[in-house]
């Protein structure tokens, strides 16, 4: 009734008030997603390692804190704040280790709601920088620097004296600045429960001594002192020569001179930070040897840390390509956009097997082809996997991490294995440089997988506001290698310390001085800084494709053979659909109704059967069953995401109709065959590809592997859906095969005329017993 009563005029109210409530609601959503926005509009955010402040958090960061604080009262349109933004990000960097004794602040005199903040402190120009030492009292308006360094050091220098002019008690978060003296030295073990004391013997004017402690200060089981060259004892006990240098003293009283690439804070702080048994507080680690031998984690691959590994850089594209994009069930738009550059640069550029290569060529031309505005994953993972074809591309399954191992499953893996990834791709765009026509060609197709598809949405938003920042100024290929070499810098140092970080592998400016010493120098000051001309280098060739190892590496045969049988299953189903129709428009003669029924089916044979969803396997790679601790990508893979060959459908049907279709069984006998050729010349291939003294071992392990390889085949064809015992002794021995209809309409038509000749014979015999008993009457 309401329905029938409603005339147009009510239904433009009732339109014009929803309307209205949508702008509303649309300018409510608007206002609460710019929000975060407009707060963090200034010049600085949390990911800065800089504390934001507002008018709710003033008073409890700045008053009572266990941290001395230095503040920068600045204006979002003051031209002087936008060039001392980089320097104060900088400084927040580089002293990040520093945080329980100084925290770095910043707030937006700007922003209106901050105003009040800005007055009651006094603030009457930008950029002004206050310092506030630990526990000052509410209301304290802090200690106004006048006239302030606009660069890195010289900031620190003026952090360390301001600490070290605490009046009150000292803060129990802040290390001992002072020099130590000759009877604290003597008396420090028995009153300290560590393992190492490290001196650095320095002059008066140094801060390399005070720098290095404040850098070891989350670190345990070691302290850092400085010993002024004043100290002649101690000098001298310590046979010193050279100021700065360093020393180990421990608890047994054995002295080292620590040995450092550069006598230098970076590398004292280095070196000390992974002496054995020294452990970032609240990171203990296991030892290696224990993961070993732990048999509830996965079995621990040995591996050079100076190398880059095929097995890491497979395993990202197969969990980009299997896992991360499966959880898309289509992809339009940017998203299509972004994809289609990725895998482009992944054909191009992926220093891969060349089955591996032509997987991702054939993807790449096959999604170059599609014109329209969105694409199914489920016909990207066809092409990925090669069902609509047969060739010898292959991109083998599962994951197997070996460079970007973790000490736990939820550690390192794959977020590793794509920074490398990209790595590896920038510096062999760079070493094919004449056929690269976009400089930044690498660079934004990572951009657009990043923003599109990688899945953890906060490093995403990360990456992309770097990318925002800088990437449009990359105007070469060997720009592109740095650019990405310096952004992860950025992210490790953002996440040294964090939850996620593996204790194993913890996060450094990379690289190493171990790994590159060359890459390390000192500026005159005593800073660190990195050797232009050695970086680009030292990148070109750790990432070279020349240099990437193939240990570990998963089966290529095997991975061939599991593709083809998919290939031929799903080709196998498709005749066997049509076969079934054959029969069907027999029986229901040519009834029309059947085409749509078709389709249907089909369509139903996209979803997992039954048994799929019941016995998927884990995926090939990963041992051990899936576990709570695991990381996502270490996970089981989604049904939906992993293949099975269609066979097991066939097996379903079987059950149904008790016919042996011929067709059927000469095609799978044949293909069979044909596979088995395959995997002869798979191997005959691989051998090829191995230089000659290996000749002869992998013969013999080719021999082996074929065998299995075909016993795992001939489950998942003859055998699986026909029992084996059948098709081997009778059925294949007359090699094209009968039907069971067939065998037993032959028995029935023989049984039939043996009892047909057994009636006659009956009859006959009755009839001449019948006749001479006639006679034979009077
Ligand atoms: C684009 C992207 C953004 C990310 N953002 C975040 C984030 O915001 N928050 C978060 O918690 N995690 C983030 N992650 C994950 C994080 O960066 C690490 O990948 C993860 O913690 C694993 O660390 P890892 O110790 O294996 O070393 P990774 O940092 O993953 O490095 C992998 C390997 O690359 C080499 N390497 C290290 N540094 C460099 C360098 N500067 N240049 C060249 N090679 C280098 C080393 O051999 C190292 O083992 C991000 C990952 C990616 C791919």
């Amino acid at each position: 009734m309401a329905r029938r009563g409603c005339g147009a005029t009510s239904c433009y109210t009732t339109k014009t008030k929803l309307n209205s409530f949508y702008s509303f609601l649309c300018a409510f959503i608007t206002c609460v997603s710019l929000c975060p926005v407009l707060c963090e509009a200034g010049l600085y955010t949390a990911s800065d390692q800089v504390i934001v402040l507002t008018p709710e958090n003033v008073d409890s960061t700045l008053f009572n804190n266990t941290a001395a604080l230095l503040v920068e009262f600045y204006a979002t349109w003051c031209g002087h704040c936008i060039a001392f933004s980089p320097v104060w990000k900088s400084l927040a960097r580089d002293i990040k280790e520093w945080k329980p004794a100084v925290d770095l602040a910043a707030i937006d005199c700007a922003n209106e709601s901050n105003r009040k903040v800005c007055t009651n402190f006094g603030i009457t120009g930008y950029p002004s920088i206050k310092f506030f030492h630990a526990y000052s009292s509410i209301g304290s308006r802090g200690l106004e620097v006048r006239g302030f360094s606009r660069d890195v050091r010289g900031l620190r220098q003026y952090i360390i004296e301001n600490l070290e002019l605490h009046t009150e008690a000292w803060p129990p978060a802040c290390p001992p600045l002072e020099t130590a003296s000759e009877a604290e030295v003597h008396h420090f073990f028995p009153a300290n429960n560590v393992k190492y004391l490290a001196l650095v013997f320095e002059n008066k004017k140094s801060y390399v001594g005070r720098e290095v402690t404040l850098d070891l200060l989350q670190y345990e089981n070691i302290a850092v002192r400085r010993v002024l060259d004043t100290e002649t004892n101690l000098v001298s006990r310590f046979g010193v020569t050279e100021f700065p240098s360093c020393y180990l003293y421990d608890s047994s009283g054995n002295i080292t001179r620590l040995k450092v690439l550069k006598e230098a804070r970076t590398f004292y702080s280095y070196a000390l930070q992974r002496l054995p048994g020294v452990v970032r507080t609240g990171k203990h680690q296991t030892p290696i040897t224990e993961l070993i031998k732990n048999s509830t984690l996965q079995e621990w691959r040995p591996f050079n840390k100076s190398r880059v590994y095929m097995s890491d850089l497979e395993s990202a594209l197969h969990y980009s390509l299997r896992v991360e994009l499966s959880s898309h069930t289509s992809i339009s738009g940017d998203d299509l956009i972004a994809l289609k550059k990725y895998i482009n640069v992944l054909a191009k550029y992926f220093p891969g097997r060349p089955s591996v290569k032509s997987a991702l060529q054939a993807v790449d031309s096959w999604l170059q082809s599609q014109k329209g505005t969105e694409i199914k994953y489920s016909d990207f993972r066809d092409v990925l996997d090669n069902v609509v074809q047969t060739s010898d591309a292959v991109l083998p399954e599962g994951v197997q991490w070996v460079g970007c191992q973790g000490s736990q499953a939820r550690y390192r893996g794959y977020p590793c294995a794509v920074w490398t990834l990209f790595h590896v791709l920038t510096v062999q765009a760079k070493e094919m440089g004449s056929t690269v026509s976009e400089p930044q060609e690498v660079l934004l197709a990572m951009r657009g997988y990043v923003s599109s598809f990688f899945g953890c949405r906060p490093c995403a938003t990360h990456f992309e506001a770097m990318a925002a920042e800088s990437m449009d100024q990359v105007n070469s290929l060997s720009g592109a290698v740095i650019w990405l070499w310096s952004r992860h810098n950025r992210v490790n140092n953002r996440l040294a310390g964090d939850l996620s970080e593996d204790p194993h592998f913890p996060k450094i400016q990379w690289p190493s001085p171990e790994l590159c010493p060359s890459c390390h120098g000192v500026t005159i000051i005593g800073d660190h800084n990195w050797i232009k001309d050695e970086v680009p280098q030292f990148l070109q060739n750790y990432f070279s494709s020349s240099r990437i190892l193939n240990d570990y590496l998963q089966d290529e045969t095997q991975a061939l053979i599991q593709q083809r049988n998919r290939l031929t299953a799903a080709r196998m189903e498709k005749e066997a659909g049509r076969g079934a129709d054959r029969r069907a428009r027999d029986i229901f003669d040519n009834n029309p109704a059947d085409e749509p029924q078709e389709e249907e089916e089909e369509e139903e044979e996209e979803e997992p059967t039954f048994e799929e969803q019941a016995v998927e396997p884990y995926p090939a790679g990963l041992e051990g069953a899936p576990g709570a601790d695991q990381a996502p990508w270490e996970k089981p893979q989604p049904l939906s995401s992993q293949r099975k060959p269609k066979i097991v459908g066939m097996k379903l049907r079987e059950a149904q109709e008790d016919i042996v279709d011929l067709d059927y069984f000469v095609s799978q006998h044949y293909k069979a065959k044909a596979l088995r050729a395959a995997a002869m010349s798979g191997v005959v291939r691989r051998r090829s590809l191995q230089k000659k003294e290996d000749v002869e071992d992998l013969q013999f392990e080719g021999g082996w592997r074929v065998k299995r390889d075909l016993g795992s085949q001939e489950e998942n064809f003859g055998i699986e859906p026909y029992p084996r015992a059948q098709s081997k002794h009778w059925m294949s021995l007359l090699s094209v095969g009968f039907s069971r209809l067939d065998v037993s309409l032959c028995v029935l038509l023989y049984l039939l005329s043996t009892m047909c000749l057994l009636a006659m014979y009956m009859y006959f015999k009755l009839r001449i017993k019948l006749r001479s008993a006639k006679v034979s009457l009077p």
